[in-house]
């Protein structure tokens, strides 16, 4: 392998660096601002003994117990910003994916998996079940609500379902291309703790939901597979989209056979008196990020434009969407600078090397804008992109003359979805590690 250098001459290859340079900036400018800790900070706070959430008011002098469950990539984080207004007294059970680096006192700390449940997501959901059981009316229920505790909390409503059938049922719902609601409308049903159960479990506690949110907006009970909400999904629902997408044949039998003999059971529902004492606010989400992300690209002087049309689009068509809207909008115009929230799908075919959704999409625009003054980035908050170290990446119109200098081929490496280490040789990953934060992702694509 030679040196990874751009093979477009010195001047072309100056202003592409500088213009990844800018979008990173951008990104890392949304990132920044749009912390958990300035979310809490907007939307909660304790004054003579009362609690603000959102618009509700909570005289923490009329409750005898005060209890936290958080849950998700951003747990610790979400856990340490509510004790800065807390105070001492709160206990609670923190279930994330990565171990912090000091544990807040009076938590109990499980490391669940993800994107796939492990052991510990079993123990967590275990042990969050039982905590909540013991609560009566004059607790007050803290569920500290993000993104990935679909995986991170987990007990199947079967016995009959184990850990790896649960395993091997996350791998073909994640790999079949389905959007995040209808993915988990299926955790709902197979779920011991989702779809409003962990509320039902703490009933007739007052609760109330703070949610840091990775799912579409207008889904929010989608959000971690709505542990504390009430489902708007049904059973008939599944039964549609196991058809839609023909994945019942590959789940496990314990699977199929709870579809196909038993019947699904229900979720708690609006209305059905489940939820009389459950609140819920959301204090921070993709459209924070958006704001920020606008805000710095406008400081470098660039026209903008938000497009989320694309939201849960397969990839390919998300990025010739976007590009093709890059390109009307650079027509008379210097700079322009087109951002989009969310995220896209990749359906998954044979076996998967070292990428995730937001590198598929960068290396893809790069085989569609060799040589022009385009950049793309591409990357989510939570700072991991499927099952590699990167956030995301950033490519160019010098990105496949650079790969090919240095021995890589685009193409392999789009139909192997092994991205990451065509990225990593050019430079071009953005490696964040975990932020502890998780509001979907961010696409920054500038012309100039
Ligand atoms: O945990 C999950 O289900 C996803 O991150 C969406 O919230």
């Amino acid at each position: 392998m030679g040196n990874a250098q751009d093979a477009s001459g010195p001047l072309i290859s100056g202003i592409s660096a500088h213009f990844r340079g800018v979008a990173r900036e951008i990104f890392q400018h949304a990132l920044t601002e749009s912390s958990i800790r300035k979310a809490f900070d907007r939307h909660v706070s304790l004054d003579r003994g009362i609690l603000r959430v959102g618009e509700d008011l909570f005289d923490l002098g009329s409750f005898s117990r005060i209890f936290v469950v958080a849950m998700g990539k951003a747990a610790h984080t979400m856990v340490e910003a509510l004790m800065t207004h807390l105070g001492a007294g709160v206990t609670g059970i923190v279930a994330c994916s990565t171990d912090p680096v000091t544990q807040v006192f009076g938590f109990r700390y499980y490391r669940g998996g993800h994107p796939m449940p492990n052991s510990d997501s079993v123990r967590a959901a275990e042990a969050i079940l039982k905590s909540l059981s013991t609560h009566a009316s004059r607790s007050l229920v803290i569920f500290l609500v993000s993104g990935g505790a679909s995986a991170i909390v987990e007990k199947p409503v079967d016995d009959s379902i184990t850990l790896e059938d649960l395993i091997a049922t996350y791998k073909v719902l994640v790999h079949s291309g389905a959007p995040i609601r209808e993915i988990n409308a299926v955790r709902k049903h197979l779920s011991a703790t989702k779809g409003g159960r962990l509320a039902l479990m703490a009933s007739p506690a007052q609760q109330v939901s703070i949610l840091v949110s990775d799912v579409p907006d207008g889904t929010v009970d989608s959000l971690a597979s709505g542990p504390t909400m009430p489902d708007t999904t049904t059973v008939e629902e599944c039964y549609d989209i196991v058809k839609k997408h023909k994945i019942l044949k590959q789940f496990p039998a314990s699977v199929r056979d709870l579809f196909e003999r038993v019947e699904l059971e229900e979720t708690p529902k609006h209305g059905d008196g489940s939820f009389d004492r459950s609140r819920f606010w959301t204090i921070l989400s993709n459209e924070i990020a958006r704001k920020h992300a606008v805000a710095k690209a406008a400081m470098n002087g660039f026209a903008i434009e938000v497009d989320n049309t694309c939201d849960d689009w397969d990839y390919a068509e998300a990025a010739d969407h976007l590009l093709k809207k890059l390109r009307t909008l650079r027509k008379g115009v210097s700079r322009v600078c087109l951002i989009s929230g969310g995220e896209v799908t990749v359906k998954v075919t044979g076996e998967a090397g070292v990428g995730g959704r937001n590198q598929q999409f960068a290396l893809y625009c790069a085989t569609k804008i060799a040589d022009e003054d385009i950049t793309v980035l591409s990357a989510g908050t939570d700072g991991i992109d499927g099952n590699s170290p990167a956030a995301g990446a950033i490519v160019d119109g010098t990105t496949l003359a650079r790969a090919s200098a240095v021995g890589l081929d685009a193409q392999t490496a789009l139909q192997t979805f092994n991205a990451y280490p065509l990225f990593d040789a050019l430079g071009d990953a953005i490696v964040t590690g975990p932020t502890g934060n998780n509001i979907r992702d961010l696409r920054i694509l500038l012309a100039y």
